[in-house]
């Protein structure tokens, strides 16, 4: 058992003025608090900010228990709380661990590799009618076109049918609403009675009519759709609440939460993918030559497992998404004290009650864990280099160990679809120069970048 109280050992405190100096670091940003912070202290250091220590762990060594520990140990629901007015009472962060392993299974039902099946058509579909009313030329900005896009598809696999055909353009603005909700500011205040908070709840109540309506025709009629709507209307608790199903409120809550799981992730992981093909012209005729390839075998058809034999698309999406995460900072509560020992061999114990972060952002970009780390190197995915095994946790963009996103081979085939739809059917250039990432957002994109599209005169 560690002791809570071994000063010797903990972490080295990055701060400068007392109290007040590790608020002044975080108004700097959190990725040059952790650069100028690593390069102080390296990958272990706590930042205090009022009443709370920060603690960092960067890179590959010192994060094993951070992805590994159970809930009790490395919670969470503290870290994650201001996420409950947007998802609502009962679900995710509002709930005790043992209520949220249950609703964690549901979301691993709904999102499990013999579902994605059904889903990959969807994604095809969608893909296709959108980009089939694009003109022979023109100039787009990828973020926009992909959260327009992606929200389509979420509401035809997630929402449902009757969403997707009837009514789209209201929940798509009732969303907008929640999504507009969720400032930096209501991470520490999730409550503040400020105008965006006012429309997030009422957007919240409003969704929640829509969908218990919609719940109850489909309970009435027993159609069974292949959704995850469905998925949550099928679904039982097995060790608590008496083994009752969810109610329309905790499917609605649940919905919402797989749609922010989801919907910026996926949007802008098939921004950067396209972007940084783009601009490496070796890649992308790589990438358009694996298309040729693909439908020589399979046809024009994509179908699942030719969608699986694209390794060159799924390499240049998996290298997008280690030089850009969108999600630049994981959290978690240290409910008790753990050690830890870096690449030096040094060990430091956190002390409970830390709220420990973790970066894909910054550890991604360290040179002991990637070689070349600036360089958009798709191969590097490749075997015999492999460098994203080469320790557990080096690549992170989908988290990892015991809270690893459950949605990304539904993330990594809807993003492949649409890129195979565009490969085929045009050809891309960047007007504008390459974009930097705009860390002021909550989930991090790049900043605007014009992309002129021209069709291609013989598809592929
Ligand atoms: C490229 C797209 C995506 C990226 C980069 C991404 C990234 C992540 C990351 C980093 C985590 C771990 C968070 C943490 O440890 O605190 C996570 C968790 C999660 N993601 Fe994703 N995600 C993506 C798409 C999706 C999609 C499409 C869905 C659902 C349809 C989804 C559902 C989830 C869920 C349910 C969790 C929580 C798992 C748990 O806490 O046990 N994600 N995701």
């Amino acid at each position: 058992m560690i002791s809570n109280s071994l000063p010797a050992k903990s972490p080295p405190v990055f701060e400068g003025t007392p109290f007040i100096g590790g608020i002044m670091k975080f108004v700097k940003g959190p990725m040059q608090l952790m650069n100028d912070g690593y390069k102080r202290h390296g990958e272990v250091f706590t930042v205090p900010v009022l009443h709370k220590k920060f603690t960092f762990l960067l890179g590959p060594h010192v994060s094993g228990h951070f992805f590994k520990a159970n809930d009790d140990e490395m919670s969470q629901k503290e870290v994650y709380e201001f996420n409950v007015p947007t998802f609502g009472k009962g679900v995710v962060f509002d709930v005790d661990h043992k209520v949220r392993a249950e609703q964690f299974r549901f979301f691993a039902e709904a999102l499990k590799s013999a579902k994605l099946k059904v889903y990959v058509p969807y994604f095809v579909q969608e893909a296709q009618d959108f980009f089939a009313k694009w003109s022979q030329e023109g100039t787009i900005d990828f973020a926009k076109t992909f959260s327009e896009l992606i929200i389509l598809t979420a509401s035809r696999t997630l929402m449902g049918r009757e969403v997707r055909e009837s009514m789209f353009h209201q929940v798509a603005d009732l969303f907008h609403d929640l999504d507009m909700g969720m400032l930096p500011i209501s991470v520490l205040f999730p409550y503040l009675p400020i105008p965006p908070h006012w429309r997030r709840d009422r957007a919240r109540a409003e969704l929640s009519r829509i969908f218990a309506r919609i719940i109850q025709a489909r309970r009435q009629s027993k159609a069974g759709e292949e959704d995850i709507l469905q998925c949550f209307i099928d679904s039982r608790y097995e060790k608590v609440y008496g083994g009752r199903y969810l109610s329309d409120e905790e499917i609605t809550g649940m919905l919402i939460a797989t749609l922010f799981a989801g919907q910026h992730t996926s949007s802008i992981t098939s921004s950067w993918t396209g972007l940084t093909m783009i601009q490496d012209k070796a890649v992308m005729r790589a990438a358009e030559e694996e298309q040729r390839q693909v439908i020589a075998k399979h046809g024009q058809e994509l179908s699942l497992e030719a969608l699986n034999d694209m390794k060159v698309l799924e390499r240049c999406m998996m290298e997008a998404l280690r030089l850009f995460p969108p999600l630049i900072m994981l959290l978690r509560q240290a409910k008790a004290p753990f050690a830890v020992t870096t690449s030096q061999g040094k060990t430091h114990v956190i002390p409970k009650g830390h709220v420990v972060a973790t970066s894909p952002a910054y550890s991604h970009r360290l040179p002991h864990v990637f070689s070349r780390p600036d360089d958009f190197d798709p191969e590097r995915f490749a075997a015999p280099r492999e460098e994203d095994k080469a320790a557990p946790f080096s690549f992170i963009g989908f988290g990892g160990g015991r809270h690893g996103c459950m949605g990304s081979n539904f993330a990594i085939l809807q993003i492949k679809s649409i890129w195979s739809v565009l490969l085929r059917g045009f050809e891309f250039e960047l007007v504008d120069p390459f974009p930097e990432p705009d860390f002021e957002s909550m989930v991090v994109g790049p900043k605007p970048c014009k992309v002129h599209f021209k069709r291609r005169k013989q598809p592929l």
